[in-house]
């Protein structure tokens, strides 16, 4: 597979692969790997991921890696907040694909409780992210074709709170018009230092999104994704 026909920041590694279960299957390789690396110390490991279409084959071939899970503390980047029983909860997704086998030994801590207003569920939230040794060892991101990543969203107003990561919250609540619901997502200062970070899309879309993206890369407001992009990454895609 070629390198796409534009420029990569020099921040950003790239791995192509034929299909997506192939992306996948290197990406939970490589997931897998850093995690295995952080456990050979004392401690936990943690690990942030995302929700949406994309991550399904990376989270169930992840879900068969031998590594000491009872030591690995899974967050999702964002949450929509909705019941579990919902089909776009994100919570319900990771328990269908991730938590499963060995990977039900994790330690999964949500974001979203239903039943509670979105201030509470936001304070509960930060709450239970104490349990995390930080910084987060492994985050994945994933990426809207509005260049969104986690719920950083770019017409949602409380994005700027979301990027200063001099502000101490590491999770916010976040109502872009754009959205039917409203989202709860791990802020700038939580994401930003993961040891290692990648983002993996699938798809010629997503591609050209991508390229999109590495224009202009000052322009966070206008797509979000490029604060990551020029921190440093590596993409993981597939047509
Ligand atoms: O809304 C969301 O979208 C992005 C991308 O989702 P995908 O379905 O195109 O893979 C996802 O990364 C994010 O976590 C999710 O909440």
């Amino acid at each position: 597979m070629k390198m796409p026909d534009f420029e990569l920041p020099e921040s950003v590694d790239m791995v192509i692969g034929d299909d997506g279960h192939s992306v996948a299957s290197l990406l939970a390789e490589k997931v897998a790997r850093v995690l295995d690396e952080r456990l050979q110390n004392p401690g936990r490991a943690s690990l942030a991921v995302s929700g949406g279409r994309t991550p399904v084959a990376f989270l169930e071939l992840l879900s068969c890696k031998p590594i000491d899970w009872s030591r690995v503390d899974v967050v999702l980047v964002d949450e929509r907040c909705v019941d579990e029983a919902a089909p776009d909860s994100n919570t319900r997704l990771i328990k269908q694909y991730l938590l499963r086998g060995a990977a039900a030994e994790a330690r999964y801590i949500p974001l979203w409780r239903d039943g509670v207003s979105v201030s509470e569920g936001c304070r509960e939230a930060e709450r239970a992210l104490d349990l995390i040794e930080w910084p987060l060892t492994v985050l994945v991101l994933g990426m809207g074709n509005d260049g969104h990543t986690a719920s950083l969203f770019p017409d949602a107003p409380e994005l700027f709170e979301a990027l200063d990561s001099r502000k101490p919250a590491r999770v916010l609540a976040l109502a872009p018009p754009s959205q039917s619901q409203v989202r709860l997502s791990l802020t700038l200062r939580a994401l930003g230092g993961a040891r290692f970070k990648a983002l993996h899309l699938k798809g010629a879309d997503k591609l050209e999104t991508l390229r999109q993206a590495c224009e202009h890369l000052d322009d966070v407001a206008e797509m979000p994704v490029r604060v990551f992009l020029k921190m440093g990454l590596v993409v993981f895609w597939s047509a």
